[in-house]
Protein backbone atom coordinates (compact mmCIF):
# COMPACT_ATOMS: atom_id res chain seq x y z
CA UNK A 1 0.00 0.00 0.00
CA UNK A 2 3.04 2.50 0.76
CA UNK A 3 4.66 1.45 -2.29
CA UNK A 4 1.55 2.74 -4.41
CA UNK A 5 1.42 5.71 -2.25
CA UNK A 6 4.59 6.81 -3.20
CA UNK A 7 4.14 5.70 -6.85
CA UNK A 8 1.09 8.31 -6.52
CA UNK A 9 -1.78 7.99 -8.99
CA UNK A 10 -2.36 10.25 -11.78
CA UNK A 11 -4.34 13.48 -11.55
CA UNK A 12 -4.73 15.61 -14.77
CA UNK A 13 -7.01 19.05 -13.97
CA UNK A 14 -9.09 21.06 -15.81
CA UNK A 15 -11.30 23.99 -16.16
CA UNK A 16 -10.19 26.23 -13.17
CA UNK A 17 -6.99 25.67 -11.41
CA UNK A 18 -6.53 22.76 -8.73
CA UNK A 19 -5.55 25.24 -5.63
CA UNK A 20 -8.60 27.17 -5.37
CA UNK A 21 -12.09 25.69 -5.27
CA UNK A 22 -14.56 27.67 -8.09
CA UNK A 23 -17.44 26.08 -7.83
CA UNK A 24 -18.08 24.78 -4.11
CA UNK A 25 -21.61 25.41 -2.70
CA UNK A 26 -23.62 25.12 0.20
CA UNK A 27 -21.29 26.31 2.61
CA UNK A 28 -18.34 24.30 1.55
CA UNK A 29 -15.28 26.79 1.32
CA UNK A 30 -12.58 27.58 -1.38
CA UNK A 31 -9.75 25.76 -0.26
CA UNK A 32 -6.06 24.35 -1.01
CA UNK A 33 -6.32 21.38 -2.85
CA UNK A 34 -4.99 18.19 -1.89
CA UNK A 35 -3.58 17.78 -4.87
CA UNK A 36 -1.02 20.22 -5.12
CA UNK A 37 1.07 20.32 -8.22
CA UNK A 38 3.59 18.94 -6.98
CA UNK A 39 1.28 15.84 -6.02
CA UNK A 40 0.29 15.18 -9.76
CA UNK A 41 2.11 11.90 -11.06
CA UNK A 42 2.10 11.12 -14.53
CA UNK A 43 2.83 7.41 -13.68
CA UNK A 44 2.68 5.10 -16.61
CA UNK A 45 1.99 2.16 -14.25
CA UNK A 46 -0.98 3.66 -12.93
CA UNK A 47 -4.09 1.60 -12.98
CA UNK A 48 -6.77 4.59 -12.43
CA UNK A 49 -6.53 7.68 -14.43
CA UNK A 50 -8.15 10.65 -12.37
CA UNK A 51 -9.17 13.94 -13.50
CA UNK A 52 -10.81 16.55 -11.65
CA UNK A 53 -12.73 19.57 -12.39
CA UNK A 54 -12.13 21.78 -9.84
CA UNK A 55 -14.47 24.89 -11.08
CA UNK A 56 -17.73 21.92 -11.28
CA UNK A 57 -16.74 19.78 -8.64
CA UNK A 58 -16.91 16.89 -10.71
CA UNK A 59 -13.80 13.84 -10.99
CA UNK A 60 -13.65 11.19 -12.99
CA UNK A 61 -11.95 8.28 -12.61
CA UNK A 62 -10.97 6.03 -15.51
CA UNK A 63 -9.94 2.10 -14.83
CA UNK A 64 -7.22 1.33 -17.45
CA UNK A 65 -6.11 -1.34 -16.61
CA UNK A 66 -5.61 -3.38 -19.58
CA UNK A 67 -7.01 -6.35 -20.85
CA UNK A 68 -10.85 -6.32 -19.01
CA UNK A 69 -9.93 -3.64 -15.69
CA UNK A 70 -9.72 -6.93 -13.65
CA UNK A 71 -8.87 -5.52 -9.96
CA UNK A 72 -5.58 -7.02 -8.67
CA UNK A 73 -3.89 -6.09 -5.53
CA UNK A 74 -3.01 -3.16 -6.94
CA UNK A 75 -5.64 -2.01 -8.74
CA UNK A 76 -7.84 -1.93 -5.23
CA UNK A 77 -5.20 -0.36 -3.62
CA UNK A 78 -5.05 2.47 -6.19
CA UNK A 79 -8.63 2.70 -5.78
CA UNK A 80 -9.04 2.86 -2.18
CA UNK A 81 -5.99 5.52 -1.97
CA UNK A 82 -8.18 6.87 -5.24
CA UNK A 83 -11.46 7.25 -3.50
CA UNK A 84 -9.22 8.70 0.03
CA UNK A 85 -7.46 11.47 -1.75
CA UNK A 86 -10.68 12.75 -3.35
CA UNK A 87 -13.20 12.19 -0.37
CA UNK A 88 -10.31 14.44 1.34
CA UNK A 89 -10.12 17.20 -0.96
CA UNK A 90 -12.49 19.86 -0.39
CA UNK A 91 -12.86 20.85 -4.29
CA UNK A 92 -14.35 17.10 -5.21
CA UNK A 93 -18.12 16.90 -4.51
CA UNK A 94 -19.12 13.69 -7.06
CA UNK A 95 -17.20 11.14 -8.56
CA UNK A 96 -18.08 9.48 -11.80
CA UNK A 97 -16.45 5.85 -12.14
CA UNK A 98 -16.00 4.50 -15.83
CA UNK A 99 -13.55 2.57 -17.80
CA UNK A 100 -10.84 3.18 -20.58
CA UNK A 101 -11.01 -0.02 -21.73
CA UNK A 102 -13.65 -0.81 -24.56
CA UNK A 103 -16.58 -3.03 -23.81
CA UNK A 104 -15.20 -3.38 -20.49
CA UNK A 105 -16.41 -1.49 -17.36
CA UNK A 106 -14.40 -4.02 -15.30
CA UNK A 107 -14.16 -8.19 -15.39
CA UNK A 108 -14.47 -8.18 -11.63
CA UNK A 109 -11.96 -9.34 -9.05
CA UNK A 110 -8.70 -10.20 -10.52
CA UNK A 111 -9.37 -14.71 -10.52
CA UNK A 112 -5.48 -14.90 -10.55
CA UNK A 113 -5.33 -13.12 -7.15
CA UNK A 114 -7.32 -15.89 -5.90
CA UNK A 115 -5.61 -18.90 -7.25
CA UNK A 116 -2.84 -21.05 -6.57
CA UNK A 117 -1.36 -18.27 -3.88
CA UNK A 118 -0.14 -18.22 -0.47
CA UNK A 119 -3.06 -17.95 2.84
CA UNK A 120 -1.11 -14.77 3.57
CA UNK A 121 -1.72 -13.52 -0.12
CA UNK A 122 -5.24 -14.38 0.11
CA UNK A 123 -5.42 -12.67 2.98
CA UNK A 124 -3.86 -9.09 1.75
CA UNK A 125 -5.87 -9.31 -1.11
CA UNK A 126 -9.52 -9.97 0.66
CA UNK A 127 -8.67 -7.46 3.02
CA UNK A 128 -8.01 -4.59 0.17
CA UNK A 129 -11.40 -5.92 -1.40
CA UNK A 130 -12.88 -4.90 1.99
CA UNK A 131 -11.01 -1.47 1.92
CA UNK A 132 -12.24 -0.90 -1.30
CA UNK A 133 -15.68 -1.66 -0.44
CA UNK A 134 -16.05 0.01 2.59
CA UNK A 135 -14.79 3.14 1.13
CA UNK A 136 -16.88 3.21 -2.05
CA UNK A 137 -20.34 2.07 -0.27
CA UNK A 138 -19.76 4.33 2.69
CA UNK A 139 -18.46 7.26 0.39
CA UNK A 140 -19.60 10.36 1.94
CA UNK A 141 -19.39 12.37 -1.70
CA UNK A 142 -21.86 11.62 -4.86
CA UNK A 143 -20.92 8.68 -7.30
CA UNK A 144 -22.27 7.84 -10.16
CA UNK A 145 -21.45 4.69 -12.46
CA UNK A 146 -20.98 5.37 -15.87
CA UNK A 147 -20.72 1.39 -16.96
CA UNK A 148 -19.43 1.53 -20.52
CA UNK A 149 -19.14 -2.30 -20.64
CA UNK A 150 -19.49 -5.71 -19.31
CA UNK A 151 -19.52 -5.80 -15.36
CA UNK A 152 -19.52 -9.21 -13.85
CA UNK A 153 -19.20 -9.81 -10.15
CA UNK A 154 -16.75 -6.90 -8.41
CA UNK A 155 -17.44 -4.94 -11.58
CA UNK A 156 -20.98 -5.00 -10.65
CA UNK A 157 -19.81 -4.57 -7.00
CA UNK A 158 -18.40 -1.71 -7.52
CA UNK A 159 -21.09 -0.07 -9.47
CA UNK A 160 -23.99 -1.18 -6.83
CA UNK A 161 -22.19 0.52 -4.32
CA UNK A 162 -22.37 3.65 -6.38
CA UNK A 163 -25.11 5.94 -6.14
CA UNK A 164 -26.76 6.04 -9.70
CA UNK A 165 -25.84 3.52 -11.99
CA UNK A 166 -26.03 4.74 -16.11
CA UNK A 167 -25.02 2.07 -18.51
CA UNK A 168 -24.16 2.14 -21.97
CA UNK A 169 -27.56 0.67 -24.09
CA UNK A 170 -25.22 -2.47 -26.22
CA UNK A 171 -27.23 -5.62 -26.13
CA UNK A 172 -23.56 -7.67 -25.82
CA UNK A 173 -22.82 -6.08 -22.53
CA UNK A 174 -23.70 -7.96 -19.06
CA UNK A 175 -24.07 -7.07 -15.29
CA UNK A 176 -24.48 -9.28 -12.80
CA UNK A 177 -23.05 -11.14 -9.61
CA UNK A 178 -22.39 -14.70 -11.40
CA UNK A 179 -19.96 -16.12 -8.77
CA UNK A 180 -21.76 -19.03 -8.66
CA UNK A 181 -20.84 -19.86 -12.53
CA UNK A 182 -17.39 -20.02 -11.38
CA UNK A 183 -18.40 -22.60 -8.16
CA UNK A 184 -17.85 -19.59 -5.77
CA UNK A 185 -20.18 -17.76 -3.26
CA UNK A 186 -20.30 -13.62 -2.92
CA UNK A 187 -20.00 -13.04 0.42
CA UNK A 188 -22.66 -11.59 2.63
CA UNK A 189 -21.42 -8.17 1.98
CA UNK A 190 -22.07 -8.43 -1.35
CA UNK A 191 -25.57 -9.67 -0.90
CA UNK A 192 -26.18 -7.05 1.11
CA UNK A 193 -25.31 -4.80 -1.75
CA UNK A 194 -27.81 -6.57 -4.15
CA UNK A 195 -30.57 -6.68 -1.74
CA UNK A 196 -29.91 -2.83 -1.11
CA UNK A 197 -30.12 -2.17 -4.99
CA UNK A 198 -32.65 -4.79 -6.47
CA UNK A 199 -34.63 -6.11 -3.52
CA UNK A 200 -34.19 -9.69 -1.49
CA UNK A 201 -36.42 -12.27 -4.21
CA UNK A 202 -34.31 -10.56 -7.04
CA UNK A 203 -31.31 -11.39 -5.48
CA UNK A 204 -32.39 -14.75 -4.63
CA UNK A 205 -32.51 -15.88 -8.04
CA UNK A 206 -29.50 -13.40 -9.37
CA UNK A 207 -27.08 -14.67 -6.40
CA UNK A 208 -28.30 -18.27 -6.84
CA UNK A 209 -28.12 -18.94 -10.72
CA UNK A 210 -25.17 -15.99 -11.35
CA UNK A 211 -27.28 -14.80 -13.43
CA UNK A 212 -25.64 -11.85 -16.28
CA UNK A 213 -28.41 -9.47 -17.35
CA UNK A 214 -28.32 -7.36 -20.73
CA UNK A 215 -28.27 -3.89 -19.88
CA UNK A 216 -32.20 -3.66 -20.89
CA UNK A 217 -33.14 -6.84 -18.20
CA UNK A 218 -30.79 -4.69 -15.80
CA UNK A 219 -32.89 -2.01 -15.96
CA UNK A 220 -36.20 -4.20 -15.68
CA UNK A 221 -35.14 -4.92 -12.59
CA UNK A 222 -33.23 -1.72 -11.05
CA UNK A 223 -29.32 -3.10 -11.37
CA UNK A 224 -28.97 -0.09 -13.16
CA UNK A 225 -31.28 3.28 -13.14
CA UNK A 226 -30.81 4.66 -16.75
CA UNK A 227 -29.60 3.30 -20.33
CA UNK A 228 -27.45 5.80 -22.54
CA UNK A 229 -26.11 5.07 -26.23
CA UNK A 230 -22.76 4.21 -25.45
CA UNK A 231 -21.13 7.85 -27.10
CA UNK A 232 -23.46 9.92 -24.20
CA UNK A 233 -22.61 7.78 -21.36
CA UNK A 234 -20.07 10.48 -20.08
CA UNK A 235 -22.25 13.44 -21.02
CA UNK A 236 -24.82 12.11 -20.18
CA UNK A 237 -23.21 10.91 -16.09
CA UNK A 238 -21.61 14.19 -16.15
CA UNK A 239 -25.20 16.34 -16.21
CA UNK A 240 -26.82 13.97 -14.09
CA UNK A 241 -24.39 15.04 -11.16
CA UNK A 242 -25.21 18.49 -11.88
CA UNK A 243 -28.39 17.68 -10.73
CA UNK A 244 -26.55 15.72 -7.61
CA UNK A 245 -24.79 18.69 -6.78
CA UNK A 246 -28.38 20.90 -6.87
CA UNK A 247 -28.59 18.61 -3.59
CA UNK A 248 -27.01 20.73 -0.53
CA UNK A 249 -24.44 18.11 0.56
CA UNK A 250 -24.91 18.28 4.59
CA UNK A 251 -28.43 16.69 3.68
CA UNK A 252 -27.83 14.15 1.12
CA UNK A 253 -24.67 12.72 2.84
CA UNK A 254 -26.76 12.38 6.34
CA UNK A 255 -29.45 10.74 3.81
CA UNK A 256 -27.18 7.92 2.22
CA UNK A 257 -25.15 7.48 5.55
CA UNK A 258 -28.66 6.66 6.91
CA UNK A 259 -29.43 4.17 3.99
CA UNK A 260 -26.09 2.62 4.22
CA UNK A 261 -24.55 2.70 7.58
CA UNK A 262 -26.14 -0.35 9.29
CA UNK A 263 -24.92 -2.54 5.73
CA UNK A 264 -21.04 -0.96 6.00
CA UNK A 265 -21.06 -1.76 9.98
CA UNK A 266 -22.07 -5.49 9.69
CA UNK A 267 -18.61 -6.12 7.44
CA UNK A 268 -16.47 -3.14 9.94
CA UNK A 269 -17.93 -5.74 12.98
CA UNK A 270 -16.55 -8.99 11.09
CA UNK A 271 -13.75 -7.83 9.30
CA UNK A 272 -11.50 -10.23 10.92
CA UNK A 273 -13.49 -13.55 10.54
CA UNK A 274 -14.71 -12.70 6.97
CA UNK A 275 -11.11 -12.73 6.14
CA UNK A 276 -10.97 -15.57 7.82
CA UNK A 277 -13.85 -17.07 5.94
CA UNK A 278 -12.43 -16.37 2.66
CA UNK A 279 -9.26 -17.46 3.00
CA UNK A 280 -10.25 -20.96 4.75
CA UNK A 281 -12.86 -21.29 1.93
CA UNK A 282 -10.42 -20.12 -1.10
CA UNK A 283 -7.83 -22.33 -0.28
CA UNK A 284 -10.05 -25.58 -0.45
CA UNK A 285 -8.80 -28.02 -3.44
CA UNK A 286 -11.99 -28.60 -4.80
CA UNK A 287 -12.56 -24.33 -5.02
CA UNK A 288 -9.22 -23.98 -6.83
CA UNK A 289 -9.69 -27.21 -8.82
CA UNK A 290 -13.44 -24.53 -9.64
CA UNK A 291 -11.58 -21.49 -10.33
CA UNK A 292 -8.83 -23.50 -12.27
CA UNK A 293 -11.35 -24.91 -14.72
CA UNK A 294 -12.88 -21.49 -15.08
CA UNK A 295 -9.60 -20.31 -16.43
CA UNK A 296 -9.03 -22.83 -18.40
CA UNK A 297 -12.44 -21.78 -19.94
CA UNK A 298 -11.99 -18.47 -20.19
CA UNK A 299 -8.69 -18.76 -21.81
CA UNK A 300 -10.15 -21.21 -24.86
CA UNK A 301 -13.02 -18.44 -24.90
CA UNK A 302 -15.82 -20.36 -23.78
CA UNK A 303 -17.13 -18.21 -20.81
C1 LIG B 1 -19.05 -19.69 3.18
C2 LIG B 1 -19.00 -18.55 2.22
C3 LIG B 1 -17.69 -17.87 2.23
C4 LIG B 1 -17.60 -16.90 1.11
C5 LIG B 1 -16.20 -16.46 0.96
C6 LIG B 1 -15.95 -15.66 -0.29
C7 LIG B 1 -15.73 -16.53 -1.51
C8 LIG B 1 -15.08 -15.85 -2.68
C9 LIG B 1 -15.75 -14.62 -3.15
C10 LIG B 1 -15.10 -14.10 -4.39
C11 LIG B 1 -15.90 -13.04 -5.05
C12 LIG B 1 -15.47 -12.90 -6.46
C13 LIG B 1 -15.72 -11.85 -7.18
C14 LIG B 1 -15.25 -11.72 -8.59
O1 LIG B 1 -15.25 -10.65 -9.12
S1 LIG B 1 -14.67 -13.13 -9.42
C15 LIG B 1 -14.38 -12.62 -11.09
C16 LIG B 1 -15.59 -12.85 -11.92
N1 LIG B 1 -15.36 -12.37 -13.25
C17 LIG B 1 -15.70 -13.03 -14.34
O2 LIG B 1 -16.25 -14.10 -14.27
C18 LIG B 1 -15.36 -12.38 -15.65
C19 LIG B 1 -14.66 -13.33 -16.54
N2 LIG B 1 -14.31 -12.66 -17.77
C20 LIG B 1 -15.17 -12.53 -18.81
O3 LIG B 1 -16.30 -12.91 -18.78
C21 LIG B 1 -14.60 -11.88 -20.03
O4 LIG B 1 -13.21 -11.89 -19.93
C22 LIG B 1 -15.08 -10.43 -20.23
C23 LIG B 1 -16.55 -10.40 -20.61
C24 LIG B 1 -14.83 -9.59 -18.97
C25 LIG B 1 -14.24 -9.82 -21.39
O5 LIG B 1 -14.36 -10.62 -22.53
P1 LIG B 1 -13.33 -10.44 -23.74
O6 LIG B 1 -13.71 -11.43 -24.78
O7 LIG B 1 -13.27 -9.00 -24.13
O8 LIG B 1 -11.91 -10.74 -23.11
P2 LIG B 1 -11.29 -12.18 -22.79
O9 LIG B 1 -12.32 -13.08 -22.20
O10 LIG B 1 -10.56 -12.66 -23.98
O11 LIG B 1 -10.26 -11.80 -21.62
C26 LIG B 1 -9.02 -11.18 -21.88
C27 LIG B 1 -7.98 -11.72 -20.92
O12 LIG B 1 -8.36 -11.36 -19.58
C28 LIG B 1 -8.46 -12.52 -18.75
N3 LIG B 1 -9.50 -12.29 -17.74
C29 LIG B 1 -10.79 -11.98 -17.94
N4 LIG B 1 -11.42 -11.79 -16.79
C30 LIG B 1 -10.52 -11.98 -15.81
C31 LIG B 1 -10.58 -11.92 -14.40
N5 LIG B 1 -11.71 -11.61 -13.71
N6 LIG B 1 -9.48 -12.18 -13.69
C32 LIG B 1 -8.31 -12.49 -14.33
N7 LIG B 1 -8.20 -12.57 -15.69
C33 LIG B 1 -9.30 -12.30 -16.41
C34 LIG B 1 -8.81 -13.63 -19.73
O13 LIG B 1 -8.49 -14.87 -19.19
C35 LIG B 1 -7.95 -13.26 -20.92
O14 LIG B 1 -6.64 -13.66 -20.64
P3 LIG B 1 -5.67 -14.16 -21.82
O15 LIG B 1 -5.57 -13.03 -22.78
O16 LIG B 1 -4.39 -14.48 -21.11
O17 LIG B 1 -6.32 -15.37 -22.43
Amino acid sequence: MAAVLRRGIKFISFGSSQVFSGGCKHGKTSTLSSFSSSNRNSSSSSKIKVDLDSSTGIAVMKFQNPPVNSMNLEFLTEFSIGLEKLELDKSCRGVILTSAQPKIFSAGLDILDMYGKTPEHYEEFWRAVQDMWLKLYGYSKITIAAINGSSPAGGCLVSMASDYRIMADNPRYRIGLNETQLGIVAPFWFKDTMVNTVGHRTTELSLQFGLMYSPSDALKIGLVDQLVPEENILSTATETMTKWLDIPDHAREISKSMLRKPTVDRLLASRDADIKNFVSFIAKDSIQKSLGLYLTMLKQRKV
